[in-house]
């Protein structure tokens, strides 16, 4: 198994528009790869590889502050929006039956005016760089949506509608940047990875990846590792994804593993959580009742719950 590689130029963010001829064809080779795969590569998004450079650039800066620093900003000391901030090593299980990730994270959720942002002259610039990104990922995702639903026979907004409030905190929405620092494998405990096995929990997610490490699981079973196609943006479906288009559209599992011994690299990746708002009802696309409805919010909380648990 590969993972497809679309050319979404006909829609790049660059373009004003597409004409719905080429939004069907477009439709048709999402449609195969999220049906089949679960995955896909975007050539020619329209997000330049020096727009992701300088995120990551800009985030590394931050992780590599000592730990003093870093913990004003931890993820839930912001009352308006508790997933925003930063996740310290080990502190998350993406697989909650194994020990903690060996990763770490700054989620931006919430432009709300009472965040307090990374602001030093070490991580100068974060703040707008960050929020910037969060934007054009915005972007993008809505078009994605759109073809989605365009792809299923569906209302073409009928995603949209349902991702109304994205960059606000009526809306789980989260750009993270991840940074796996170097391993000693000799320290990891048994099960420990770099990111745990797991599906993602909302509507779709786009990856930007700094260097390989990510392995999915194919339909047989297999983890495969996914290469790094420069340039390219991996996008995937979540688990509510799949559950709204009932089955139709999969959610794949997928890992990082520790890098290999002697291997003390870094690595970082840009993951953008497509998530529906709090409030809205999300019920099988295709009329049937093989899920029961349950809003965006609901089940965004149910699913941190899980990944947070102490074993
Ligand atoms: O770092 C990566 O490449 C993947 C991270 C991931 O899958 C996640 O955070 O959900
Ligand atoms: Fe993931």
């Amino acid at each position: 198994m590969s993972i497809p590689v679309v050319d979404f130029g006909v829609y790049s963010l660059r373009k004003e528009d597409a004409t719905d001829e080429q939004l069907r064809t477009l439709g048709g080779e999402l449609k195969r790869a999220f049906s089949q795969v679960g995955f896909l590569f975007f050539q020619n998004s329209g997000i330049s590889e020096e727009e992701v450079e300088r995120v990551m650039e800009t985030s590394k800066r931050f992780f590599l502050q000592a730990e003093e620093l870093k913990k004003p900003f931890t993820r839930k000391s912001f009352p308006n929006n508790p997933n925003h901030g930063w996740v310290a090593l080990e502190t998350e299980r993406l697989n909650p039956s194994q020990p903690g990730d060996l990763k770490e994270a700054f989620n931006t959720a919430s432009f709300h005016p009472d965040i307090k942002w990374p602001s030093s002259d070490a991580v100068a610039g974060f703040r707008e760089i960050h929020t910037s990104f969060f934007q054009r990922c915005k972007e993008l995702s809505l078009r994605v949506l759109r073809v989605m639903a365009l792809s299923l026979d569906l209302d073409p907004d009928v995603f949209l509608h349902a991702h109304r409030f994205i960059g606000t905190d009526e809306n789980g929405t989260t750009l993270r940047s991840l940074f796996y620092p170097p391993v000693k494998s000799a320290m990891a405990k048994e099960g420990q990875l770099r990111c745990g096995e797991h599906s993602d929990y909302g509507s779709i997610t786009l990856l930007f990846q700094g260097s390989e490490g990510l392995q999915v699981c194919t339909r047989s079973g297999e983890f495969v590792s996914v290469p790094s196609v420069p340039g390219a943006v991996l996008v995937n479906i979540a688990d509510l994804m799949q559950r709204w288009t009932s089955d139709q559209l999969v959610s794949v599992r997928h890992r990082v593993l520790l890098p290999p011994v002697g291997d003390s690299s870094t690595r970082q990746s840009l993951a953008y959580f497509v998530q529906p708002d709090d409030e809205a009802l999300i019920t099988c696309c295709d009329g049937s009742d093989k899920y029961p409805p349950i809003t965006g919010g609901d089940y965004l909380m149910q699913r941190f719950s899980e990944s947070y648990a102490k074993s």
